[in-house]
């Protein structure tokens, strides 16, 4: 890490925050320890744990050096090619024509197998990468802490395009390098035995080629990562158009949507022309240094021919050997700009894995504490069981174990936590200075019921927003919650009716306080907006479980849309297996019906309802709440609607002075 990365930022005179961190990443962006730590902490997993990664890759690099090698003998071929045109040979001539023809014939299928290989490997290695990475999205709710932060943009993009280019790039570039380094000493051989001081001079020219080169482009490496930042909010924003055409169809919202999308595509526009005005610039240089190269080595050996003491084939393979070695010691210089567009990758990628090992570091004293005792191991299903979870499900810290193995796993939580920490410290210590007065960032702590009760026990909670500033949302919350009663929360829009509810499901963690609930397996939520996943009516029914694991029989499926008023549903859309846009097609009441139903068919212990009946008649209301109290399972609802008291035996006021619990009975509806 560099010094610039441990030093606090400071506030810029104008106040302008946000610019000034920009600033402070964009200098990270182009230490290349920071990148090549990034680059490393991101390539090793595959080069370790990748199944067959060791033996492909070393399939990929003889393959590339018998190529490497095979360019030798052609250059040795072609030079008595020469030799024998300049002495007028004509039988040596076609020998040489003859050679020529044998080795290409023999040599075509490890030319054209390697860079096949190599193809393979790349994907491969994405294919792996991305699973992995996509594991670590989910697991944690990672995507939703992701969502929720705001520090990580378009991560989609990130994971769709960023690791296909990550994948690809790095093998091409790791075997460029290693290729460059045997031609390097092999026409390095060469081209001292024809003359020694081509060699010097070729070494200085692409020494001083490569310096100019870093200090020319070095601001494109920014400039791409914000490109490819740039081009993922132009597309998201298309995205959000098609996602929600109706809504922007009845507000006819098409100009300021046209407007917004504009914006997006004029910034990715603007950035773009800098990153060609900076590109030219560099071409400046590296299109004259590449065509000095045609004619510098033969300025150099031409006085040696004209003087009769080099031979034509030997002027001309000095002339290749300068061309290999010089494309090799000028690497930088040539692939400069895809090298930029390569870190940016990079960065982005590398940028989200530390979001997310931060986040599995946070709980090193938890997964430490574990191991400690001995009772934890990566494939022991049960360490979560009635122990302190204090970010929801702890699933994810036995899967990085699992991957990474045990002790890596603990020596990754630690230096990735401390160099987030410190990275983090220096790009927003600022933002600190927006929290409330006197706020403090501590966690509510989580506690399971034992026995598999569905008991809900609160205590002096206090929630705070998960957002920098951590808002308090309301203090001191306290209720009991026993098996099979049922809670209703009330109180104006805003005061935090739903959070509580995300503070039970351990989706919020800011504030003070204790939470003792059931297992989130046996918990049930149904929130305000109604989803429904890509897939058939199956899928949506069961939905969370996979079809496959559902225990779920066809029959059940249709007494729980029978029960929703959902009956017709099947026959109307082709079947259970019917692959639709849900949310599309279903009205908002029928999609909220479909979540009853899915709720049924979850049998949960314990329900969570947020406005889930809202746009509900009261008589498909009455229906399902009266449903779930004949079948006895507890539930905690949010609602705004009088009739939902009748369903309910506690209230709960958020919002008043006094935010306590009452008993419906002697609460007047
Ligand atoms: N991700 C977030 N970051 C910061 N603040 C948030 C976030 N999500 C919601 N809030 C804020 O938290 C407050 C409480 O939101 P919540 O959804 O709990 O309200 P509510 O009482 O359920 O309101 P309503 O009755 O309108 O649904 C609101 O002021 C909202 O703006």
């Amino acid at each position: 890490m560099s010094g610039d990365t441990l030093e606090p930022t400071s506030v810029a005179p104008n106040g302008d925050i946000t610019a000034q961190r920009e600033a402070n990443l964009a200098k990270q962006r182009q230490d290349p320890r920071r990148l090549w730590f990034l680059f490393w902490t991101l390539a090793k997993p595959y080069w370790k744990y990748g199944p067959g990664a060791k033996t492909n890759v070393c399939w990929v690099v003889f393959l590339g050096l018998v190529r490497s090698g095979l360019s030798v003998v052609f250059s040795f071929i072609s030079r008595d090619f020469w030799t024998a045109l300049h002495k007028k040979d004509v039988p040596m001539f076609w020998r040489q024509i003859t050679l020529f023809t044998v080795v290409l014939l023999s040599a075509l299928p490890i030319l054209v197998w390697y860079s096949y290989a190599k193809d393979r490997l790349a994907l491969r290695w994405r294919k792996w990468y991305t699973e992995k990475v996509l594991g670590d999205y989910f697991a944690k709710r990672n995507y939703y802490e992701i969502d929720q932060s705001g520090t990580v943009d378009n991560p989609d993009q990130r994971i769709a395009e960023d690791i296909g280019s990550f994948t690809s790039t790095s093998l091409s570039f790791f075997m460029t390098v290693l290729l460059s380094i045997v031609d390097l000493v092999n026409f390095s051989l060469i081209l001292v035995s024809i003359y020694p001081g081509l060699f010097f001079v070729l070494f200085a020219y692409s020494s001083v080629g490569t310096i100019i080169t870093v200090l020319l482009g070095k601001r494109m490496i920014n400039l791409n990562f914000l490109q490819l930042k740039k081009e993922a909010d132009f597309r998201y924003s298309l995205i959000r158009v098609r996602e929600n055409a109706e809504s922007i169809a009845f507000y006819r919202g098409e100009d300021r949507e046209k407007f917004e999308i504009s914006r997006r595509f004029g910034a990715a526009f603007l950035n773009l022309i800098d990153l060609i005005v900076w590109s030219r610039n560099l071409a400046f240089f590296t299109t004259t240094y590449s065509y000095i190269i045609q004619i510098l080595p033969l300025i150099i050996v031409a006085p040696m021919y004209f003087a009769g003491s080099l031979e034509l084939g030997v002027l001309s393979q000095s002339q290749q050997a300068f061309g290999h070695i010089l494309s090799d010691l000028s690497l930088i210089v040539n692939e400069f700009e895809s090298l930029s567009a390569f870190s940016a990758g990079v960065d982005r990628l590398g940028e989200m894995e530390e979001f997310i090992y931060t986040r599995f570091g946070r709980d090193e004293s938890l997964v430490g504490a574990k191991m400690g005792a001995d009772e934890w191991s990566p494939t022991d299903s049960n360490a979560d069981d009635g122990e302190l979870d204090v970010y929801g499900e702890s699933g994810a810290s036995k899967e990085f174990a699992q991957l990474y193995g045990r002790d890596e796993a603990i020596a990754r939580f630690r230096k990735l936590r401390l160099q987030n920490l410190q990275r983090r410290e220096s790009t927003e210590s600022t933002d600190l200075l927006n929290l409330e007065d006197g706020a403090v960032s501590t966690h509510i702590n989580t506690t399971i019921t034992p026995n598999g009760e569905a008991k809900v026990v609160v205590e002096d909670l206090t929630l705070k927003t998960p957002d920098r500033r951590h808002r308090t949302l309301f203090e001191n919350v306290s209720f009991t919650l026993e098996n099979g009663e049922r809670l209703l929360i009330v109180g104006p829009s805003g005061t935090g009716k739903s959070s509580a509810l995300r503070a039970l499901a351990g989706l919020w963690t800011y504030g003070q306080g204790t939470v003792m609930r059931p297992k989130l397996e046996d918990m049930f939520f149904l929130p305000q907006k109604p989803y429904c996943t890509l897939g058939s009516l199956r899928e949506q029914l069961v939905y969370p479980t996979p079809v496959a694991e559902a225990a779920a029989s066809t029959a059940e499926l249709e007494t729980a849309l029978q029960l929703v008023n959902l009956e017709n549903l099947p026959s109307r859309v082709g079947g259970l297996e019917e692959v639709r846009d849900w949310s599309g097609i279903l009205s908002l009441g029928e999609q909220q019906r479909l979540a009853f139903a899915r709720l049924i068919v979850g049998k949960p212990k314990l329900a969570i309802l947020d406005e889930c009946s809202s746009a509900l008649d009261t008589a498909s209301e009455d229906r399902l709440y009266s449903h779930l109290q004949s079948i006895g399972i507890g539930y905690i609802s949010v609602g705004h609607r009088p009739s939902l008291y009748r369903y309910h035996n506690l209230v709960l006021r958020l919002g008043s002075d006094e935010q306590t619990v009452s008993r419906i009975d002697d609460t007047p509806s």
